[in-house]
């Protein structure tokens, strides 16, 4: 695949992964990302995942014919782009790598080398010719590991924007990009909402053309919007207006109450109404959608004196990423002594600008006429 006349994709489409990261499920597979620009000097953008080592080595090899790699340039030493960077150095003698200094020391921990004979340390505003294109270095520490450094080609005015404005999915299945881009950057990157901010403002001084990430499609139209969403995401601001209920249930009461306010919600008229059972959905699709709404409701039994495991992990995931700027509610059950309502804002205690609803419904064992005249006093003052 051709970038532009100079600068070509040697990535892979995995569609074996199992859970990408150890944790996600990543229904349409996911790609890994490297490029090769073709210069009077070559380099190669990043490796790929251990499993495509094959794969990748055989699609520089065919590209460059005879021609060796001058550069190998690392952004980011997360395994999924660094696995292959010993075969690629063992195959290609005398290329240089070329990453930064925190990058090198975790090379020297994956692979027991550095390369001191052949590597050269860029930093902050570090620039490389190839010939007509000199690539300028950009620090973008914790997007998302601390080492990482972006990449923009002055020529071509791309932007190597490592796993900034990734995406799950592979290249080869056709998909929306900001459904699979948004869980992706909520649970991969959304704990780090600061550095990218930082990210963006470095980036707003460039003029770019071309987005090139280590995953997802590369982004040649209408950046504006995908930029607009990152500083949305990263600036944790509701993305659209919106209720999203997020319960546990044992029995099915809890569940009952939940339905019954979605139901009101909806009569309502009330946009965007989403329910996660929390021990059944994708726990990552259920963070992404209480970042991308504008109100939560979390409702749960009472367990054993605290809150229903599942519940707490998706608190736990929220309050990690730092979740704040929203109006949340909450819906408890119990059959002696409920205290889950008590308890999931307890969780909640440190998160910054969050309104929390007057009417919480209370519901003892099973709904009643008391706890259903909850569930509508709550509807209301969400629609309101
Ligand atoms: C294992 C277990 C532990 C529970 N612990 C408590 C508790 O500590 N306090 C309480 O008031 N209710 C407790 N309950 C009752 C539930 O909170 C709730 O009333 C019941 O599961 C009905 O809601 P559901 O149909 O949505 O599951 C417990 C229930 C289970 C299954």
């Amino acid at each position: 695949m051709e970038i532009t006349k100079d600068i070509k994709y040697v990535g892979v489409n995995d569609h074996d992964v199992d859970l990408f990261e150890g944790q996600y499920v990543v229904p349409n597979g996911m790609a890994y990302n490297s490029y090769v620009i073709l210069d009077e000097k070559i380099a190669v953008m990043d490796t790929v995942d251990a499993h495509f080592k094959q794969e990748w080595l055989d699609q520089i090899r065919t590209l460059l014919g005879d021609r060796h790699p001058d550069y190998l340039i690392i952004q980011h030493m997360e395994p999924d782009h660094s696995a292959n960077i010993a075969a690629f150095m063992e195959l290609y003698q005398d290329t240089t790598v070329v990453s930064s200094a925190k990058a090198f020391t975790m090379m020297k921990q994956f692979f027991g080398t550095d390369y001191p004979e052949r590597q050269i340390v860029i930093k902050e505003g570090s620039t490389l010719s190839l010939g007509r294109h000199t690539l300028a270095f950009v620090a973008a520490p914790l997007v998302h590991w601390p080492e990482v450094m972006v990449t923009y080609d002055t020529c071509d005015k791309v932007l190597f924007s490592a796993d900034g404005f990734g995406k799950f999915g592979a290249l080869d299945v056709e998909e929306d990009w900001a459904c699979e881009a948004r869980r992706y950057y909520i649970g991969i990157v959304g704990k780090f909402g600061a550095q990218v901010q930082n990210l963006l403002k470095k980036a707003a001084a460039l003029d770019i053309q071309t987005i090139c990430p280590l995953h997802g499609p590369i982004l040649k139209e209408n950046l504006g919007y995908y930029l607009s969403l990152y500083n949305t995401w990263s600036s944790y601001q509701p993305e659209d207006d919106g209720i999203v209920l997020a319960y546990t249930s044992v029995y099915g009461h809890t569940k009952e109450a939940v339905d019954l306010l979605a139901d009101r919600l909806r009569e309502k008229g009330c946009a965007h109404v989403v329910v996660h059972d929390l021990a059944r959905t994708d726990m990552a699709e259920a963070v992404e959608d209480a970042f991308r709404y504008s109100k939560l409701v979390l409702a749960t039994v009472t367990y054993n004196g605290g809150i229903f495991p599942y519940m707490r992990d998706f608190i736990e995931h929220l309050t990690d990423r730092n979740y704040q700027n929203r109006t949340v509610a909450f819906m408890e059950n119990g059959s002696w002594a409920p205290t889950a309502a008590r308890g999931m804002k307890s969780l909640l205690e440190n998160s910054k600008n969050l309104t929390f609803a007057e009417h919480t419904v209370r519901i003892l064992s099973a709904l009643s006429d008391e706890s259903r005249a909850q569930v509508d006093a709550l509807a209301d003052e969400l629609c309101q």
